[in-house]
Formats: C-alpha cells, structure tokens, sequence
C-alpha cells in the first residue's frame, strides 16, 4: 500500500483530491504543505497531495515554494474539484463573533459573510480543518470548510453550498520523488519552474522557445526568489509531456535559457488534448531530425 501524505488535518479539500487520486491507500495529514512535501523527501511518505491553484483566488503560494525549494519532487497526476463550503459552528453555539478558514476559502465566500455574518470577524487558520478543528475546541465560532468535514468533527451545519463564485473549482497535484514518468496520453501537462538573470526580455525570451514551437501555455505564475528583492521564478505549465520531441526540444532551449526545474509531466484531470500548430507537431520535429541526421552523413541535403 503506498504511503500518501497531505495537507490536512483529516476533513480537508486535499483530503478529497487524495482520495481520488489514490484510492485505498495509506493517507497521513500534514498540517502544513511544507510537511507534507518534506514527508516525501525524507522519504516518510511515498507521495503527496498538495493544492496548486484555485480559479477564484489563483495560486497556493506554499505549494509554488515548496516545489523550487529543497529537493526535486515532480507531479506525477492532478485532479480538480469543485469547491462549495460548508459553514460549521458548536451544536447549539451562540452568537457568531469569529470565522475562521483557509486564507484561499475566507476569499471565495467575502461576500456570502458580509451578507449572512456581517458582524464575524475572518480568522486565518492553516486550513479549512484546522479552522473546525478551532471551532471544536472554542477558539472560533464558526468555520468555512469542506463539506465532509462534517463527518470528522462534531460540528453542526449553519450554511451548506456556500460560495461566491458558484463554479469555483481547485487543482491538486500527486508529487513524487523524481522517478518513472507517467506515460504521455496525448492530454498531459507539463510544469516547469525557471529563473532567469534578470535583464530586457529575459521571461519573453522564455516565453518564444515555447511560441514558437507552437506550445499553449495554461499557466503563468512569478514568485519572488526570496534571496534578492526584486528578483523572480516563473512557474509554467504548458500542454504537451516531455517525453514528445516537440517538449524535448522546447525543454532544451528553456534549459539553456534559465536555471530551469523540471516539475512533471502528467495527465491532465479536463482531459483536453493539447493544441498541435501545423508544422509543429511530434511526426514534425521528428522528420526535421531525420533530415539533419541525412546530411550528418553526407546522405541528403
Ligand atoms: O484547506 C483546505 O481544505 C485545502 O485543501 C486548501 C484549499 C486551498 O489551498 O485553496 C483548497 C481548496 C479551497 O480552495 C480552499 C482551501
């Protein structure tokens, strides 16, 4: 059975998207991302699930430096899942002072609190858990959470469905130590993390080796390194797997380009089959090597 960490505690998203991603294995909650991941580079867990990014509030900020940080890990499958909270507070309870979640949740329902709670105040907590966690033992007074956390703790429901943005959704990724690769299915995603000195047209520069060899980009994100203000990396997901020639030799040029962290190559979770450009696809890059290899031998021209 494998060992799968996650950012929890028990009653989280991340839960949910574990479950799915690995059905019947081992899982153990880590209450921070940053545990969870180190779990898999100590090598206490054989993998772990992870939030990435959320189509309201974008991206997990601790999941991006957890992953350019420390040593390599890469995702090796992602899921999405709908989110929709539910509100928890103490059976019976009393008036609603505080409300507590995740930074990302607190931001998806502002509007459904300043029209329900107007008078509770958000608390931050590590995650849409812990907040009913600190429901449960009376540090706050109600929690915005997944709606199985109800079936972790003894917390009532004042409000279920709850969202802002009615189809918000979040994408989770499995991250391993590096190893085998998932298979290329025609519909994967590859996820890359670059910093580049920083000059004119440095992230253009980046950005054309992928224009150019007609690769769609689905995500750009910038986090600052940490050690110089003012300086960045880029977190870049693209469609296509590394295992085609026409990513290899985007990858190639990339590498040259930046100091460059290979994040994985995987399925992705909408199933929508990369865009090929004509002139751009894999039989393409193919027959333009054969063509240079012809003339290496004095065999073509
Ligand atoms: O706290 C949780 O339940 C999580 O899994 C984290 C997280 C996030 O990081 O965005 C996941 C989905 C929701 O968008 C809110 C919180």
């Amino acid at each position: 059975m494998l060992r799968i960490a996650y950012f929890g505690p028990q009653g989280t998203f991340t839960e949910q998207a574990a479950r799915a991603l690995a059905p019947g294995e081992d899982l153990t909650p880590y209450e921070t991302v940053r545990l969870a991941l180190q779990a898999v580079r100590d090598g206490a867990a054989d993998a772990a699930c992870v939030p990435i990014e959320n189509s309201v509030e974008g991206v997990v900020p601790a999941t991006l430096d957890g992953l350019s940080d420390g040593d390599p890990l890469v995702a090796t499958a992602e899921t999405i899942l709908p989110i929709h909270f539910s509100v928890l507070k103490r059976p019976g309870g009393g008036e609603i002072r505080t409300v507590a979640s995740h930074p990302h949740a607190l931001a998806q329902v502002r509007e459904w609190l300043e029209a329900n709670l107007p008078d509770a105040t958000p608390v931050a907590s590590s995650s849409t858990a812990a907040a009913a966690v600190g429901v449960v033992e009376g540090d706050f007074d109600a929690a915005v959470s997944a709606p199985v956390a109800i079936e972790h703790y003894p917390l009532e429901e004042l409000a279920t469905g709850v969202a802002d943005v009615c189809d918000a959704q979040t994408r989770f990724l499995m991250v391993r130590r590096p190893g085998e690769l998932p298979a290329p299915t025609g519909a994967d995603r590859t996820s890359i993390v670059a910093a580049a000195v920083n000059r004119t047209g440095t992230l253009s520069d980046l950005l054309v080796e992928l224009a150019v060899r007609g690769i769609n980009l689905t995500r750009i994100d910038a986090r600052p390194t940490r050690s110089n203000f003012g300086e960045y990396r880029f977190f870049i997901d693209f469609e296509g797997h590394v295992a085609e020639p026409r990513i290899v030799d985007a990858m190639a040029a990339l590498r040259r380009r930046s100091h460059l962290r290979f994040l994985g190559s995987y399925p992705r979770a909408d199933e929508v089959a990369a865009t090929i450009e004509d002139g751009a696809g894999n039989q393409d890059f193919l027959d333009a090597q054969a063509w240079v290899d012809a003339v290496l031998k004095g065999e073509g021209a």
